[in-house]
């Protein structure tokens, strides 16, 4: 059968609520959602299988997004088709995908790595896969509460299997964690399996319709083959065959931080679209006393909250696609044995991963703020994208961890530089930087791009000598390192927004050449735009680490305004080039019409409170205070 994808999706029935799902239950949140999950993943599996097949040309995107429409929260499946899936598909052996990967299997997964006592620091998780060669099986083990994993998504009521990361025994001796398949619930009565203790782990500030789960094993027995074994096996007799690289086994992480950019990307999009929308019809106040109220839109304090959530939307979307070519020829690469470029792309998706998700936040919640008191209802939709953006600062790698992780990568960088030993081109300037090579400071995108590199020198040099410092007094190197953390934080963050400039800035200028005349001209506003407004944020470290004055912070300022007030005309085209649908933007501020007012009123009438005239608790509890005295 051909369909078109979002009109198929959109006319089955029991995807869509009448009851807006904050009135429901967390237990009937959670039925409601597996309900319309399954829906989902069966059009999914008849796409896979070529049963139905698709007419519009943005397929794969447009069913993620659609769902964000379907569940208003998280897909219960999103660990399963997200990181079940892909890590099976990455890390298993041919034979091993064989066996798993049918698009009818029963098997519904989750990642489980998470530990109560540990997240961020992986090499201390404490369940255990031991092999026992008379019986040719793993005993996977939680040895005390804190091994207990906590977390994964997907595990508290639907999965029946799931990945598990376990610190490997042979022998008795530990070779580290390596990633396991294990059932955990019976497929046909879904009870869980002798030796398994699985339940949710309560509500949470989003992710509510996900059933993240707690899952304990009491010496549970899986086959040697259910161990990952693409790059690296445990042969019958017990004998290890390490990995090429050591740190292949986190490689689903490193996938997820890479994807996780264009998904935010899009978090940004639908925040956008509501704010800018909203602010479009919203009129409060003249601009001059003399005249009608005005659009909110025109006030300038409200484009510079709202211009640069646009922007920042085209960075994420343009700078994940770039993170998403460099992961696709960097496994092509570890795939052919070379392994070269993997601290690279580490260090790239650490640090990116941790600044989109914490921009996005920020941002989503800036557009909230700039909705005024209805971006506060649920109704408005702001709440939930910001409840769901906020959580990537943790989940994939915390924020400072993985601020951390990148400076490793920069620090070694700054050796090389202080030792003059050869550095890759993308390092040079820390030589120049070195050797006081200072370029006049230019008020122009490129300008700003060399500002944000001399940041990320001065940066890094700053916290380099401070470890030094640390080391020379006497401290070991990781207590030098924690102590030196907050700067070497600084130093990674300046890294990755100059990153985002650069990339940004000659993908821009790059995709000008490729459209009309007039889109190129809004395409480099708003990526001009974007490198003002950061230019402006970080004037002070561009006044101590670069050659610019106080003049050119002043021209800076003037061509930012002057830029949100070319922008101003195009805002609402911009958003609505964003192309989300009122059924996926569920917000009563942001749909396509403007009826906002009229929205509000219809959600507000389905709200259980306003079922009976008068509340029962009236009779209950109110009237007998109230009218004590006159009875
Ligand atoms: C219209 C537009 C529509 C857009 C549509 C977009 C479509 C999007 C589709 C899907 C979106 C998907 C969204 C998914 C949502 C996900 C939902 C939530 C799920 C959450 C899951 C989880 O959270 S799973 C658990 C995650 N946990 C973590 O991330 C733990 C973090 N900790 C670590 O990673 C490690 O502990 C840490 C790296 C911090 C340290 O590791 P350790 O072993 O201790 O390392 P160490 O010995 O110190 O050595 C460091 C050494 O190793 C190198 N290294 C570390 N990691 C890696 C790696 N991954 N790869 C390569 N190398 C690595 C590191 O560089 C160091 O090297 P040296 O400096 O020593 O050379
Ligand atoms: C919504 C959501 C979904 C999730 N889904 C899954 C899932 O599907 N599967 C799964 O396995 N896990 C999942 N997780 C767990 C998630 O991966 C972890 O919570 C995350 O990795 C952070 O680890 P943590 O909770 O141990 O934080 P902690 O590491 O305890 O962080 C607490 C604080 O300590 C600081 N800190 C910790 N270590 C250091 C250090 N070395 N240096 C400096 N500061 C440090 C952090 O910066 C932070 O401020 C999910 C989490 C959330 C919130």
């Amino acid at each position: 059968m051909m369909i078109h994808t979002n009109n198929y999706i959109l006319n089955i029935k029991e995807l869509w609520d009448d009851v807006p799902e904050e009135y429901l239950s967390h237990k009937e949140r959670y039925e409601n959602a597996i309900k319309k999950a399954f829906i989902v993943l069966k059009v999914l599996r008849q796409l896979h299988t070529g049963n139905i097949q698709i007419t519009d040309h943005r397929t794969p995107t447009n069913v993620y997004s659609i769902q964000d429409g379907i569940f208003r929260n998280v897909n219960p499946l999103l660990i399963h088709i997200g990181l079940f899936w892909s890590t099976i598909a990455a890390q298993a052996s041919t034979e091993q995908q064989a066996e798993w990967l049918q698009p009818d299997s029963s098997m519904i997964g989750t990642y489980v790595q998470t530990e109560l006592g540990h997240g961020s620091f992986i090499r201390g998780i404490e369940t255990t896969a031991t092999y026992d060669s008379t019986t040719d099986e793993f005993i996977l083990h939680t040895p005390r509460l804190s091994a207990y994993k906590w977390w994964p998504g997907g595990l508290g009521n639907t999965a029946n299997a799931c990945l598990v990361m376990a610190q490997l025994y042979i022998n008795g001796t530990c070779h580290g964690l390596h990633i396991f398949l294990a059932q955990i619930r019976d497929f046909d009565t879904h009870k869980p399996l002798p030796g398994i203790k699985v339940g949710e782990i309560g509500p949470k500030m989003g992710f509510n319709t996900a059933d993240n789960g707690f899952l304990g094993f009491d010496n549970h027995r899986i086959p040697r083959t259910n161990m990952l074994m693409k790059n690296v096996q445990v042969l019958r007799d017990g004998t290890y065959v390490k990995p090429k690289h050591d740190k292949l086994t986190y490689g689903s992480m490193l996938l997820t931080r890479v994807t996780l950019i264009s998904d935010l990307a899009y978090q940004l999009s639908k925040a956008a679209t509501i704010a800018v929308r909203y602010s479009a019809v919203r009129r409060q106040s003249p601009i001059k006393s003399n005249e009608p109220e005005r659009q909110i839109l025109d006030f300038v304090s409200q484009q510079h909250k709202l211009f640069i959530t646009i922007a920042s939307s085209h960075v994420y979307r343009v700078v994940g696609l770039w993170m998403w070519n460099s992961h696709k020829r960097v496994t092509a690469d570890i795939h052919e044995g070379n392994m070269g470029q993997l601290p690279e792309l580490h260090a790239l998706a650490c640090c990116l991963k941790a600044i989109s998700s914490r921009d996005a936040s920020a941002l989503v919640e800036q557009c909230r703020l700039a909705c005024g008191g209805h971006g506060y209802m649920m109704a408005s939709n702001l709440p939930q994208i910001y409840a769901y953006t906020t959580a990537a600062v943790t989940y994939e790698g915390e924020y400072t961890v993985l601020l951390l992780q990148t400076a490793r990568y920069l620090v070694k960088f700054w050796r090389l530089a202080a030792e003059h030993k050869p550095l890759p081109q993308n390092f040079a300037y820390f030589e120049d930087y070195i050797k006081k090579n200072f370029e006049q400071w230019r008020n122009s995108p490129e300008g700003i791009i060399e500002g944000f590199k001399a940041i990320v020198a001065g940066k890094t040099k700053a916290a380099y000598d401070t470890l030094q410092c640390n080391l020379r007094n006497g401290r070991e190197f990781e207590e030098a390192w924690n102590m030196a953390s907050v700067q070497l934080t600084n130093a990674s963050e300046a890294y990755a927004r100059s990153l985002l400039c650069e990339v940004f800035w000659k993908e821009t200028v790059q995709l000008s050449t490729k459209v009309s005349k007039s889109l190129a001209i809004v395409l480099e506003q708003l990526a001009e735009l974007y490198l003002m407004y950061w230019a402006l944020e970080k004037h002070g470290d561009l006044l101590l680490y670069s050659t610019i004055s106080r003049n050119d912070i002043e021209a800076l300022q003037s061509r930012y305004e002057e830029l949100l007030a070319l922008i101003r005309p195009n805002a609402v085209g911009l958003v609505d080039a964003f192309d989300i649908r009122d059924e996926v933007l569920c917000s009563t501020l942001g749909a396509y019409d403007g009826r906002v007012y009229e929205r509000m009123m219809e959600e507000a009438s389905k709200s259980p409170l306003n079922e009976d005239v008068v509340n029962e608790s009236f009779h209950k509890y109110i009237r007998p205070v109230t009218m004590k005295n006159k009875l």
